[in-house]
């Protein structure tokens, strides 16, 4: 456009532009990150396998239950890989009955205003050091698909699945962009299955038409892998599906709201199945609720419940969570949360046995 106009035009489209934009830097292009981190043979089995087990389970086709469970956000990769190994062998123990994948988050959408994740400040310390915070987020991703672990990640930033989505095997449109078209497109584009959230106002309409609309093909404006703005043509995603995550209002894993919600996927011409999340709304934010949560859905699946196909839990190594100062990362606890509480490991492995059984106990009916 600028180059069509007269220079006085072009002073003044100056004048008008840049009033608030500090400063405006070179973000390394999807593909180098790729190169430098990219998948053997086994980090790529791990992803395509892990993705083709995730759709049977979601079609019903594979019996167990998906569990996608981790930390809130990852803050130290360290930590995340003390606990990727920790899960890599818990999910071989409970393979029979659950298909496990681990929850690698390093996006996080505010509320209002906090620390936003990993590839957006990766020293917290508000240096925003993203084209660093990338590289070190694929490498995680190679590292714990290395173990034989499938990995789930929050899309944000509709720039960043380019630099990780083919290491991921589970992707979520969280609470706060299940109505974005953006998000919607997205969705309709990735490789993996996608679990689209009810609104924090526990709106599950919302989610039920956001799976709908990604299930469709869409054409978008994004970037391609050099990092150049592209058209974006999709086939849309038949494999994205409803996660039930509470809301303001309080809980919605009850037995009728997952009815309700597989009523209005049905109505929607929508493979009727829904994910539970045991934390945010449905544990009010307080992680020793997703005990409870997985007690009850347990009971109920093996009761013969028809229509959950999995669970998302938090957890860490430690239980709760702490706040971060930026710039004081050397006085946080290793391996508790920094953004919502999580349950601790031995919570952990005792759901994931607790699941495992339920799906035993179901096949035994
Ligand atoms: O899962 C994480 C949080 O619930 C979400 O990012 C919102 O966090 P906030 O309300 O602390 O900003
Ligand atoms: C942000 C998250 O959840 P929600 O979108 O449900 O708040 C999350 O799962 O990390």
């Amino acid at each position: 456009m600028t180059a069509s106009l007269d220079h006085h035009s072009r002073a003044d489209a100056a004048r008008l532009d840049d009033q608030r934009t500090v400063s405006i830097s070179p973000l390394v292009a999807p593909s180098v990150v790729r190169t430098e981190f990219a998948p053997d043979d086994v980090a790529s089995a791990t992803v395509r396998t892990g993705r083709g087990a995730a759709v049977d389970v979601l079609n019903g086709t594979d019996d167990r239950l998906l569990v996608v469970v981790g930390p809130c956000s990852v803050h130290d990769p360290v930590a995340a890989m003390d606990y990727a190994r920790r899960l890599a062998a818990k999910a071989d123990e409970v393979r029979d009955d659950l298909l496990v994948v681990m929850r690698v988050y390093f996006e996080k959408p505010r509320t209002t205003l906090g620390w936003k994740g990993l590839l957006n400040d990766p020293h917290l310390d508000g240096t925003f050091d993203i084209n660093t915070g990338l590289r070190i987020g694929r490498k995680l991703l190679l590292d714990i698909a290395g173990l034989g672990l499938p990995t789930a990640c929050e899309f944000l930033d509709p720039i960043i699945p380019q630099y990780i989505a083919d290491l991921t095997t589970y992707g979520a449109i969280g609470a706060r962009t299940a109505a974005s078209q953006v998000h919607r497109q997205l969705s309709s584009a990735l490789s993996m299955p996608v679990g689209i959230k009810n609104g924090t106002d526990g709106d599950v309409q919302v989610a039920v038409d956001g799976t709908r609309a990604a299930a469709a093909s869409h054409v978008f404006p994004g970037t391609d892998l050099d990092g150049q703005a592209a058209l974006i043509r999709t086939t849309g995603n038949p494999d994205c599906h409803v996660i039930l995550r509470g809301g303001t209002d309080g809980p919605n894993y009850d037995a009728g709201t997952v009815a309700d919600t597989n009523a209005r996927l049905a109505k929607a011409g929508l493979p009727e199945r829904v994910v539970i999340d045991a934390s945010h709304g449905n544990s009010r934010k307080d992680h020793n609720k997703q005990v409870d949560v997985v007690t009850d859905v347990a009971a109920r699946i093996e009761g013969g419940e028809e229509g959950i196909v999995g669970l998302m839990l938090e957890s860490f190594l430690e239980a709760g969570r702490q706040n971060l100062t930026l710039g004081h990362s050397d006085e946080l606890e290793y391996g508790k949360s920094i953004t919502d509480a999580c349950i601790d490991w031995a919570t952990t492995e005792a759901q994931l046995d607790r699941l495992a059984a339920a799906v035993v106990n179901r096949r035994a009916r």
